[in-house]
C-alpha cells in the first residue's frame, strides 16, 4: 500500500485576475478549489491512474472537512486526524504570473501527533511511505528524518519531497527517492545551478550522501534520474501551462505509481515526467488520458 502524509492540507483556492492592479478592488476573473498539500496531491494523481494510496495527515474545521470529503468522492482513501482549528486556505493567484500565498495552518495537540504515529504503525515491509510539503511549526524540523529512520529499518520504501534544512537532514537516513527541484538543489549545496550539466555532479552528491534514488525536476528544462550508479536525462514535453501548482507532487505520484506496479525505474521516470507535465498543461491534477497523450514526447537518455 502507498501511503500519503501531508502534515499541512490546504484548500487551494485558485484566482485568476486578468487584470491585476496592487492597491485597487480586483474583481476575479475565474476561481476554483481543490483539496491542496503535496501529500494530498500525489494520492489525487495516484488515485487518477489507478494506483490506490491513503492519505494522511492533520485536517480540521470547515476546511478540513472540504478536504475530506472532496477527497472521498473522488474514491481516495482517507485517514485524517482531526484537529481543533481549520485546516489552511493556501491562495494561488494567477495574474499572468503565478503568486502562491500559504497560510500557516493550526496548531497540533501532542495528543493529534500520537494519533498520526499509531496510524503510522499500520505500515509493512513492501509498503511506501510519501512525506511531502512543509513540516507545521508544532513538529520539529526532525519529523521526516525520524519516520523515514524508523520505516526505512521496517522495509518501507520512503519518498521524501521537501527543501531546505528537510532534505539535507533527511538524507542521511537514505530514503528510497527524494526529488529536489534544481533550486532546491542549488540551496543545498549553496550554490547557483541552472543547466542540466550542471545538476549532474551534485545530484551524484546527494546519492553519496544517504539517497537510494534521486529526480531532479527543472519545470520545462528538463529532468535528471540517478539511480544504481546511473544517470539518465528527460526531454520534457512542449505545451501552454495552465497551472504548475502540484506538477512536482504528480511527477512524485507518476514515478511511484509506475514503480509499485513494474518495478522498472526508467519507465516510472518517463511516467513522471509525462504525469507532471500533464498536470502543469491543465487546471487541475493531471488526468490519465493527458498522461498517456504525452509519453511519446519523453525521451530518456542514459548519459
Ligand atoms: N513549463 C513546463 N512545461 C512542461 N512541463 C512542465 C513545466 N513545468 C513543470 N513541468 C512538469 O512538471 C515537472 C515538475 O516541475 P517542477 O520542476 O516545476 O517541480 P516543482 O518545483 O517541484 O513543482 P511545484 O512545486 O510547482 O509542484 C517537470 O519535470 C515537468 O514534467
Ligand atoms: O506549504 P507547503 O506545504 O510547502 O506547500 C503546500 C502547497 O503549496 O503545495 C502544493 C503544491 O505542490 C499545493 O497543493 C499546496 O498549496
Amino acid at each position: 500500500m502507498i501511503y500519503t502524509v501531508t502534515l499541512n492540507p490546504s484548500i487551494d483556492y485558485i484566482v485568476e485576475v486578468d487584470h491585476f492592479q496592487l492597491d485597487h478592488l480586483n474583481r476575479i476573473d475565474r476561481e476554483s478549489k481543490f483539496p491542496g498539500g503535496k501529500g494530498i496531491n500525489v494520492s489525487r494523481v495516484l488515485n487518477t491512474i489507478d494506483v490506490p494510496s491513503k492519505a494522511l495527515g492533520f485536517v480540521g474545521g470547515f476546511t478540513g472537512g472540504f478536504i475530506q470529503d472532496t477527497l472521498e468522492n473522488e474514491g481516495v482513501q482517507t485517514d485524517f486526524v482531526k484537529v481543533q482549528d481549520d485546516s489552511r486556505i493556501n491562495i494561488k493567484l494567477k495574474t499572468g504570473e503565478e503568486t502562491e500565498l500559504n497560510g500557516q495552518g493550526p496548531a497540533l495537540t501532542a495528543e493529534n501527533i500520537e494519533e498520526l504515529n499509531n496510524k503510522l504503525e499500520a505500515l509493512q515491509e513492501g509498503d511506501i511511505l510519501v512525506l511531502a510539503g512543509s513540516i507545521p511549526p508544532s513538529l520539529p524540523n526532525t519529523f521526516y528524518s525520524e519516520l523515514t529512520q524508523k520505516f526505512s529499518a521496517r522495509g518501507v520504501k520512503v519518498v521524501v519531497d521537501a527543501g531546505g534544512k528537510i532534505l539535507a537532514e533527511v538524507l542521511q537516513d537514505k530514503p528510497f527517492l527524494v526529488k529536489p527541484n534544481h533550486h532546491e538543489l542549488s540551496e543545498l549545496f549553496g550554490t547557483k545551478i541552472t543547466t542540466v550539466e550542471e545538476v549532474i555532479p551534485y545530484g551524484k552528491k546527494v546519492v553519496e550522501m544517504g539517497a537510494q534514488n534521486v529526480i531532479v525536476s527543472m519545470a520545462g528544462d528538463g529532468a535528471l534520474l540517478f539511480t544504481n550508479g546511473e544517470v539518465y536525462t528527460a526531454t520534457i514535453p512542449k505545451g501552454k501551462v495552465l497551472n504548475s501548482v502540484g506538477a512536482g507532487d504528480s511527477l512524485v505520484a507518476g514515478f511511484i505509481g509506475t514503480y509499485s506496479k513494474e518495478q522498472d525505474f526508467v519507465k516510472a521516470f518517463q511516467t513522471a515526467v509525462a504525469t507532471g507535465s500533464a498536470t502543469a498543461f491543465s487546471q487541475d491534477l493531471a488526468t490519465k488520458e493527458k498522461i498517456d497523450s504525452l509519453m511519446d514526447q519523453v525521451v530518456i537518455t542514459k548519459l
